[in-house]
């Protein structure tokens, strides 16, 4: 059987499993546009085979990664405006709906920076963890409305995408102090918020971030220092209504520590979790396009959102 997933798909989906495109709302737009290019040079002459192509494009790219609940959140969006009865109208359907959906996060996320940078007042210090697109635009609008802010920046081994968030902030005018992540609780005296983003929140409130939130969250409840987490509502997770768990990406050993220094270890077994979860009473704030919400409350939200029942289609209608 011909491979019928276009090559750009496939591209995306490298990309997205290497961590090229990386961040759950950047992963979303990535995959989105993918299903368009899909649609639009797909060379299916019948309606059955041009929705089956969908399917298979989908799939590839949700078989990625499986922690960041925004990627199966943006196909099935993309997916559902697939509607038509000749392939021309699913064209045009499937090109619409996935520039919708672009911009619907484009606006979700500069709409939840209004609502994140209410929380930061002139002169706060924060600390980040990883990079998030959703948590630094907080802190744009935040400068934005004139507010002097300040950031301590854990580097966020083992790929350092904290460097990245030095970087984007140093450009926005914040002045940064990058430390390394074990450094965290000596600086969390000096701090008004923790200020992370996340990958998937859960029906009970927890959240699904980068590996080291759920202590750095712990640590900061105990110096008491309000934890904020921006999340636009594409990183709601509907499965977890109906009792679905979030799977941890395990990522590979290379990203530790490299195969000459891990036989010189002795090969010892390398863990290399890239997310973890942190419960609702650690988290003080969610803060979404549509407001702040206690960690208890979003599944009023989820529920609104959602309905109670969630499908995947990209699974084939029995
Ligand atoms: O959607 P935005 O807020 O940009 O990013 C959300 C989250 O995605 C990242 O994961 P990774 O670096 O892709 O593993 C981080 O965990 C970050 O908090």
């Amino acid at each position: 059987m011909t491979d019928r997933v276009n090559p750009e798909v496939r591209r995306v989906a490298d990309d997205i499993d290497t961590m090229e495109i990386r961040g759950a709302a950047t992963i979303a737009d990535a995959a989105a546009r993918a299903l368009r290019v899909q649609a639009l040079e797909s060379d299916a002459s019948d309606p059955a085979t041009l929705r089956a192509d969908l399917r298979a494009a989908a799939r590839t790219l949700v078989e990625t990664r499986p922690t960041a609940v925004s990627l199966p959140n943006a196909l099935r969006y993309v997916l559902r405006g697939a509607t038509g009865q000749t392939v021309e109208e699913i064209h045009e359907n499937v090109e619409a709906t996935a520039t919708e959906f672009c911009a619907r996060l484009d606006r979700a996320q500069s709409d939840l920076g209004q609502v994140g940078a209410n929380r930061l007042r002139d002169g706060d210090i924060i600390m980040t963890h990883c990079h998030s697109t959703d948590a630094l635009a907080c802190v744009e609008a935040a400068v934005e409305q004139g507010k002097h802010i300040e950031a301590i920046v854990k580097e966020t081994r083992p790929r350092n995408q904290g460097h990245i968030t030095a970087r984007e902030l140093h450009e926005m005018g914040v002045p940064v102090t990058l430390i390394v992540d074990s450094a965290a609780r000596r600086y969390l005296n000096d701090v008004d918020h923790v200020l992370v983003g996340a990958d998937a929140v859960a029906a009970d409130g927890s959240v699904i971030n980068k590996i080291g939130t759920s202590g750095l969250a712990v640590n900061a409840r105990d110096r008491g220092t309000p934890i904020m987490v921006a999340a636009q509502t594409l990183k709601l997770h509907p499965g977890t209504m109906t009792g679905h768990t979030v799977d941890i990406e395990m990522r590979d050993t290379d990203e530790v520590i490299d195969e000459e220094t891990l036989a010189e270890l002795g090969s010892p077994t390398v863990r290399n979790p890239a997310f973890d979860v942190t419960p609702p009473r650690y988290v003080d704030a969610i803060v979404t396009e549509r407001g702040q919400f206690p960690p208890e409350s979003i599944v009023m939200l989820m529920r609104e959102l959602f309905g109670e029942h969630t499908t995947e289609p990209w699974v084939e209608p029995a």
